[in-house]
């Protein structure tokens, strides 16, 4: 399967270009960065930290779309959307990690995905999947005497609050009471804020340093709490949930699907 890596780059581009290379029947046949990029023209590779590859980052995502079956996309919003409307010409799948996407870019991406093969996910890996699946399992069971806190935190260069992961859990968490959390969510507490309301899910993030990301979320009850969790220490367990989602994506019809749809969840 040839995979061009979009924002190859970036911290997860350049752990994309890996998980590709170490998977068998997966060629790396291009990347692809924005204009005025210093990655552009440079091997593929030797920017992952690998050997040259033979392949270099180009700034025209065009002629690559037509030659490749997927794309790895992790890059920003903007980006994103722009190049969900290439997947659709060219009927492609497209991964979509990027995260901070607004819900007029959802349904640009929901548009695209009358064309081609979307899995999107704020969070590839197997452990925080699971634990989402673990969380609305926990909600369903607690009744609203349980208060909901989602907590995260991750490197300071991360551009969007709270974390997609953040946004998963809290939705999981949401469905499981069969309310919305855009009703229900508490994305921000300061000054006199007055007491916690009953059902609300709130968010705490914290940023700093060159954390991967860690999340936890906290079923605060009378007289006991339960608190479920993940860490990540490598940006390779979403890498990996990346080049799954393609191969799995593969022959799939168009439409828009999530990594639990990937993981069987
Ligand atoms: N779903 C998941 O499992 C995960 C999701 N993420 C998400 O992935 C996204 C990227 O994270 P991260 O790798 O840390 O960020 P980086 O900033 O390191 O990487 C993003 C890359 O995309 C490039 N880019 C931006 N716009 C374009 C464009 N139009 N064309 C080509 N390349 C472009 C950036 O270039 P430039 O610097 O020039 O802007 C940069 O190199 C974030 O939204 C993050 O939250 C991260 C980890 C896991
Ligand atoms: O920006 C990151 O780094 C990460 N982003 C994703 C998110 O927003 O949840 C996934 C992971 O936590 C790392």
């Amino acid at each position: 399967m040839k995979i061009a890596v979009l924002g190859a780059g970036g911290r997860m581009g350049q752990a994309l270009t890996r998980a590709v290379a170490e998977t068998p029947g997966c060629t790396v046949a291009g990347g692809v960065e924005q204009p005025g990029s210093e990655f552009i023209g440079k091997d593929i590779g030797e920017v992952a930290g690998l050997e040259p590859l033979g392949v270099t980052i180009t700034d025209n995502p065009v002629p690559l779309f037509a030659e490749v079956q997927a794309v790895l996309d992790f890059t920003s919003p903007k980006a994103t959307v722009e190049f969900a409307a290439l997947s659709a010409q060219a009927r492609i799948v497209h991964v979509i990690g990027t995260t901070g996407l607004s819900d007029e870019d959802v349904d640009a991406l929901k548009a695209a995905s009358r064309h081609a093969t979307i899995i999107r996910a704020g969070n590839m890996s197997m452990g925080v999947n699971l634990l989402a699946n673990l969380t609305e399992k926990v909600a369903k069971a607690l009744d609203e005497s349980f208060d909901i806190e989602i907590v995260e935190l991750h490197h300071r260069h991360k551009k969007d609050a709270p974390s997609g992961t953040a946004l998963m859990l809290g939705e999981a968490a949401a469905k499981a009471r069969g309310v919305s959390l855009k009703e229900k969510g508490v994305f921000a507490r300061e000054g006199q804020t007055g007491e916690r309301g009953e059902g609300d899910i709130g968010f705490s993030c914290m940023r700093g340093g060159d954390v991967v990301g860690e999340h936890k979320i906290v079923f605060v009850g009378p007289g006991e709490r339960i608190e479920l969790g993940h860490i990540a220490t490598d940006r390779g367990i979403f890498s990996r949930g990346a080049v799954k989602a393609a191969l799995w994506g593969f022959g799939k019809p168009p439409g828009l699907y999530s990594m639990a749809d990937v993981l069987g969840l």
